[in-house]
């Protein structure tokens, strides 16, 4: 388990100490009144207990962010802020184990994931806004007055200032510092909610925040739930300025309801339903391996995952029976067993959701072609929430299974005639996130990909990520773009100031 140094002891029902996770509120860590169990997903047992935040201590974190917000954060030159911010990733990167160690306790999954993806990329997005803050220029346009005088205007960005940030459980430091990384970088203050189901790694981020110094409410954490729970009073407080939000379609609509009381600025990634489309003409081996890693990876629990996959029908068997045995062929272990490919899913409850989502498949008329159930382990592991990579074919496009979210190790595999059949199919969702073509033809790559209606498409390739460039979902996907300036746009208050010469 991870050395969560900030933590306190708690004994467990079993008599065992296992460490209490707090919250961490205007520069002190915060014991409350009532807990929750961390489960490690491998195997059911508990990783910790964490200090749930009642609506008094997410009252007092924003009270604290807004002392700060009129404090020296907000007022601290860009350059200040960009070192901080390459402070908190060097602090990530010196205790990268620990990251590690949490992010695998809390979700189970492969470490040379944890240590490729989740970490690294928490390193990065605090680079990368650092890099960007300290580089960012803004705009200035010269024009004439009424009187033929000349004036000046400019762009000027402030801090929104107390911004609330609450995030999901599948790429929990990836997701959690996509969004702090930004927010501190424009001078705002923030109160976090990390996911009930992976405290861990927010709960050490906000150790190595404080270890960089930054001001006593600059970063705030709120462990709690959704509903009833911390998730609901940081997002109806009025006393926060915008809310970004990680999460299921209807969460987010729940949280822009709350929104709109006070005309909070909201950005939301949200769920998706994403369409990968293999041409006849596609390199046949890189697909399969790409179609495999855009199922399978994080055991499907990513946002941008393939649930759906079209394939044109000349190739279509062909593609299937080798989808099946690179399926077939995926390892599914414990978090650091050699060339472990798939770990379970983020808790029994989840687990749960895709298993009625593999019965519904076969109630709705699904050939499995691949896995289906459980794996069998004869060991600790059949106390996980371990469920199988798998395939089904055969549904129509109206099946509950084609229009639904799953979020785990499966996808869908129907045949295709025509390009124009495809992207009528693939846009015939009521979610637009992420797609994914692979073919060796430039023009119908470039003519398909501007014809998908989401957010983001990848072309012979999967979750290849520029963090310079706008990232989000249309429809039930998301609301606004973050990445980049687009993110520098979000968690700023702009605005424009004439100067008559
Ligand atoms: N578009 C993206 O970039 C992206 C990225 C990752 C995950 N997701 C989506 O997130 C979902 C999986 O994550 P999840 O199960 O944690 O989502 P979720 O909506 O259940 O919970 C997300 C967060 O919101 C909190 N929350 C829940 N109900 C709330 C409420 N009423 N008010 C305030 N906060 C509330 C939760 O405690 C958690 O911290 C999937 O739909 C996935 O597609 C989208
Ligand atoms: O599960 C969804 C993954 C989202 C990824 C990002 O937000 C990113 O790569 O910046």
């Amino acid at each position: 388990m991870a050395a969560i140094s900030s933590s306190a002891t708690h004994t467990a029902a079993a008599g065992q100490a296992v460490p209490l996770l707090r919250c961490f509120v205007d520069g002190a860590w915060v014991e409350t009144g009532r807990s929750f169990d961390n489960i490690n997903p491998v195997n059911g047992r508990i990783v910790s207990r964490v200090c749930e935040a009642d609506r008094q201590t997410v009252d007092a974190a924003i009270q604290a962010a807004r002392r700060a917000s009129r404090g020296e954060w907000g007022r601290q030159s860009a350059a200040l802020r960009a070192a901080a911010l390459r402070r908190i990733a060097d602090g990530i990167e010196q205790r990268f184990d620990d990251f590690v160690a949490a992010e695998v306790a809390d979700t189970g999954r492969p470490v040379h994931q944890a240590r490729s993806l989740d970490v690294a990329r928490g390193i990065a997005n605090f680079r990368s806004f650092a890099d960007l803050i300290a580089t960012a220029g803004s705009e200035m346009f010269e024009g004439t007055a009424a009187d033929g005088s000349k004036v000046l205007n400019y762009v000027a960005r402030k801090p929104l200032g107390v911004v609330g940030v609450i995030s999901p459980w599948n790429l929990p430091l990836l997701l959690l510092t996509w969004k702090v990384a930004p927010a501190l970088a424009m001078g705002n203050c923030v109160v976090a909610k990390p996911s009930e189901e992976t405290p861990s790694s927010a709960t050490l981020l906000a150790e190595v925040i404080e270890a960089a110094g930054l001001p006593a409410g600059a970063f705030n954490l709120v462990h709690g739930f959704g509903p009833d729970s911390a998730g609901q009073f940081l997002s109806t407080s009025p006393h926060i300025d915008a809310i970004t939000f990680t999460g299921e379609s209807r969460t987010g609509s729940t949280i822009m309801k709350a929104a709109a009381e006070g005309v909070k600025e909201v950005s939301f990634e949200l769920g998706g339903k994403n369409a990968a489309v293999v041409f006849a003409d596609a390199d046949f081996d890189a697909a399969v391996a790409g179609v495999l890693r855009s199922s399978f990876t994080n055991s499907g629990q990513v946002c941008l995952c393939s649930e759906r996959v079209y394939v044109e029908r000349p190739i279509f068997e062909r593609f299937v029976a080798a989808l099946a045995a690179g399926c077939e062929q995926l390892r599914v272990d414990y978090p650091d067993a050699p060339g472990v490919d798939m770990g379970p899913l983020v808790s029994h409850t989840h687990r749960d959701k895709v298993l009625s989502y593999y019965a519904l498949a076969r109630e709705e008329g699904a050939t499995v072609v691949c896995g289906g159930g459980v794996p069998s382990f004869g060991d600790e592991r059949d106390q996980g929430a371990y469920v199988q990579p798998t395939i089904i074919t055969g549904l129509s496009d109206n099946a509950r299974c084609m229009r639904e979210e799953i979020f785990g190790p499966v996808c869908h595999v129907s045949p295709f005639d025509t390009e124009d059949e495809a992207v009528a199919r693939v846009n015939d969702s009521a979610y637009g996130l992420a797609g994914c073509v692979w073919t060796t033809n430039l023009s119908r790559a470039h003519r398909v990909a501007a014809q998908f209606e989401t957010g983001i498409v990848w072309v012979n390739t999967w979750f290849t990520r520029d963090l310079r460039t706008p990232f989000g979902g249309a429809k039930l996907s998301g609301l606004g773009r973050e990445g980049g300036r687009y993110s520098l746009d979000f968690y700023s208050e702009i605005s424009n100031i004439c100067i008559k010469v």
